[in-house]
């Protein structure tokens, strides 16, 4: 039986066609792989530049292009296009094998050969001052980039040209090129392009070999079932092609805690999704968790998405953290309530008023939380003792004690009443584990990692034994949206040395890209490990509209802008379900959901715990945009009045640091919903615009 290869383009291309076709597409690769003597319905295509590429014959109109090398009966699927296409597409493709990876790579020649023709004709610019000059050929060898791009490479000025005919070149040198455009040293570009072939000789004419060695295009069936299971999901192309360095971190074994860092959209839940197939594949008991129960849902859709094999599911355990942690105390304990937030409170209030003492409840609450809770601290000793990291308002001994003194009595009667809040339920849940040598899991993952509070922390910590393999993170520091900041040393978790940052948005383009991190420009955001994170090398290779920024008089004319907005979206063929509304208020996103059913357009508020529906337009809050995409958003209400949010700035009275990193996190939740847009981007406002916008405005003049 034929060995059968589905490149990444042919799933692609699939997509867009009818259903019929798609069907007749299966049915002819079936009976291809099926056949004894596969290459008999391979077709020669005259005018070739390589003969390697054969047709076959899906229906009248419809071809598909395969990779048939000389001998052997490997055979890969590469692109499936009406019959005139199909044939101009082989006409100009040469295949090769990539000298520093291994990997197979294909290149349109023919526009190799004309660009590279214009180019020398274009170029006046001295060869020592051209793009590449301070790159010897040697070190483009090592890169992989072969004579023809060379030549190419070396007539370049500017990166314009090059980018222009980036669908034409092998994507991994022109990644490489790329890479060296941006300053990325040849080191760092062999260790980020995986160039490392295990240290096997490439052989430039084995593409048997070079195919095998490509999963990040190639993917193998192993029989129908497979096949039937790629083709009925060609969208998720996250489930087999994985690129090199996702793969590497997914499938990886690591002497302790690993990390994944990256921007929006470079496929870090992707990469937490495989591991945890991967380990619960291996026979362990892996939890997959995150912050909040709706994306623990996503994690859990994902997850059915990519596996189905009953046995490895029952091993993988999908929660979010508090719902772990509710869990464990409640099998202990029994049932509790949890103390909501006004609750809490009227309790701060009381224990001021019964202590006298001239604190508020919002700077007390916090200072349990960031520092009390944060820093398990239990004694007077320990609290006097204590670095009050993140909390800007110094106190001196006889503060803290009469501020430790007021924490516990809001402990005490928050036992006496037998309530708890989520981070006390945490910290009973840790105390609980650490008594038991028995811990529930062998690998935890944890996804969204940078809104974990530390009693979180430690409470994941001790659901796992130290060991091989037993923690795995994931985040992005920069979308950190709730109020919680950890260096992961404090709370028993070391990452240093098996920490890998994602590059490559899959999602977003370079134009939404750019805007969005000009919004985060000059904002000094902490990592996970004490240090500060940044977006260095973040990029996508996708282009589309730059973002558009809107601003009306009044309310109801920022909706009907809305209305107007997302009814071209949808007359351009958009789905509904594919269009996001965001906005920082959940009455205002309320408003616009009405707004839209009125005019027609069916709609609905996405609250949170809803799913979302393909049939009507969602519009929610920005921080429940968190975990979703959409092809086109339209972020609403950012006025000088709704953005930041004036009910979740803490006054700078209170706490000037606290005050500072509130304005940080409502610039990171703008950041988030806007990164949620694939393809276009609107931003509206009523009145004057939010300063995060003014601010924009007068960085770009
Ligand atoms: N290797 C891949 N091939 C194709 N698509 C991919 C790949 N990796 C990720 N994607 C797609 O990119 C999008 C973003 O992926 P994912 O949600 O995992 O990113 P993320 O880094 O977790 O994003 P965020 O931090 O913004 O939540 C998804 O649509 C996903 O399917």
């Amino acid at each position: 039986m034929a060995r059968l290869g589905i490149h990444r383009d042919f799933l692609e291309d699939l997509i867009d066609l009818e259903r019929p076709v798609q069907r007749k597409v299966l049915s002819a690769i079936r009976k291809f792989e099926q056949a004894t003597h596969a290459s008999i319905h391979l077709e020669k295509l005259a005018n070739v530049r390589d003969d390697r590429l054969k047709s076959i014959r899906i229906d009248r109109s419809v071809r598909g292009i395969v990779l048939a090398p000389e001998s052997g009966d490997h055979f890969t699927l590469m692109k499936v296009l009406p019959h005139d296409d199909a044939y101009a597409w082989a006409a100009r493709r040469q295949l090769s094998v990539n000298a520093a990876s291994g990997h197979i790579e294909i290149r349109d020649s023919v526009a190799i050969e004309t660009a590279t023709e214009e180019l020398a004709k274009a170029t006046t610019v001295p060869v020592p001052e051209r793009l590449f000059s301070h790159v010897p050929d040697e070190d483009l060898i090592r890169l992989g980039i072969d004579e023809q791009v060379r030549t190419f490479a070396r007539l370049l000025t500017d990166i314009a040209p090059l980018e222009a005919i980036k669908g034409y070149l092998p994507g991994t040198q022109y990644d490489a090129l790329y890479g060296l455009a941006a300053g990325l040293s040849v080191q760092e570009l062999i260790r980020e392009l995986d160039f490392r072939a295990d240290g096997e000789t490439i052989d430039p004419d084995d593409i048997a070999r070079a195919v095998e060695r490509t999963p990040s295009r190639i993917t193998f069936v192993e029989g129908p079932e497979e096949l039937m299971d790629l083709f009925e999901k060609p969208f998720a192309l996250w489930r087999v092609y994985l690129h090199p360095t996702q793969r590497q971190v997914a499938y990886g074994s690591y002497s302790g805690p690993a990390q994944v860092t990256g921007g929006p959209g470079t496929g870090k839940t992707v990469v937490a999704v495989h591991r945890a197939r991967h380990l619960a594949a291996q026979g362990g008991r892996v939890l997959l968790t995150t912050f909040t129960s709706t994306l623990a849902e996503s994690l859990r859709d994902s997850l059915r998405l990519l596996e189905s094999d009953a046995e490895v599911l029952e091993r993988i355990d999908v929660r979010h953290v508090d719902s772990i942690a509710a869990r464990i105390v409640r099998d202990r304990h029994g049932p509790y309530a949890i103390l909501r937030d006004a609750e809490e409170q009227h309790q701060w209030r009381r224990v001021i008023r019964r202590r006298g003492v001239q604190y508020n409840e919002t700077f007390l609450a916090e200072e349990w939380r960031q520092v009390v809770l944060a820093q398990d601290l239990r004694s007077l000793d320990n609290y006097l003792a204590a670095r009050r990291r993140g909390r800007g308002r110094r106190l001196g001994p006889l503060q803290r004690t009469q501020i430790w003194h007021v924490i516990s009595e809001f402990e005490r009667e928050l036992g006496d009443r037998g309530a708890r809040t989520y981070e006390t339920v945490c910290a009973d849940a840790t105390r609980i584990l650490s008594e038991q040598s028995d811990k529930p899991y062998d690998h935890v993952i944890v996804d969204e990692a940078q809104d974990l509070h530390p009693v979180r922390w430690r409470l994941l910590r001790a659901l796992v034994p130290p060991g091989r393999n037993d923690l795995f993170i994931v985040g992005d520091t920069h979308q950190r949206i709730y109020d919680n900041r950890v260096s992961l040393q404090v709370v028993g978790v070391h990452v240093a040395g098996r920490s890998t940052r994602l590059k490559i948005s899959y999602r977003t383009t370079s134009e939404i890209l750019k805007w969005s991190r000009g919004v985060l420009a000059g904002e000094e955001i902490q990592d996970l490990d004490g240090g500060t994170d940044s977006l260095r090398g973040f990029r996508s290779d996708m282009h589309g509209p730059t973002p558009e920024l809107v601003g009306t008089a009044t309310k109801t004319d920022e909706l009907r802008t809305l209305t107007a907005k997302v009814r071209t979206w949808l007359n351009a063929g958009v789905e509904p379900g594919e269009i996001g509304v965001a906005a920082r208020s959940g009455p205002l996103a309320q408003e616009a959901a009405r707004a839209l059913e009125q005019a027609g357009i069916p709609a609905r508020h996405l609250s949170r715990n809803q799913g979302l529906v393909e049939d009507r337009v969602p519009t929610m809050t920005m921080h429940r945009m968190k975990g979703l995409e959409f092809r086109c958003v339209a972020v609403i209400g950012a006025g000088e009045h709704q953005l930041p949010d004036p009910r979740s700035v803490r006054s700078v009275e209170d706490d000037e640091l606290t005050h500072a990193h509130d304005l940080q996190r409502e610039l990171c939740t703008l950041y988030v919903a806007c990164t949620r847009a694939r393809e276009v981007l609107h931003i509206s406002w009523h009145g004057d615009p939010s300063p995060f916008l003014s601010d924009l405005a007068s960085a770009r003049r």
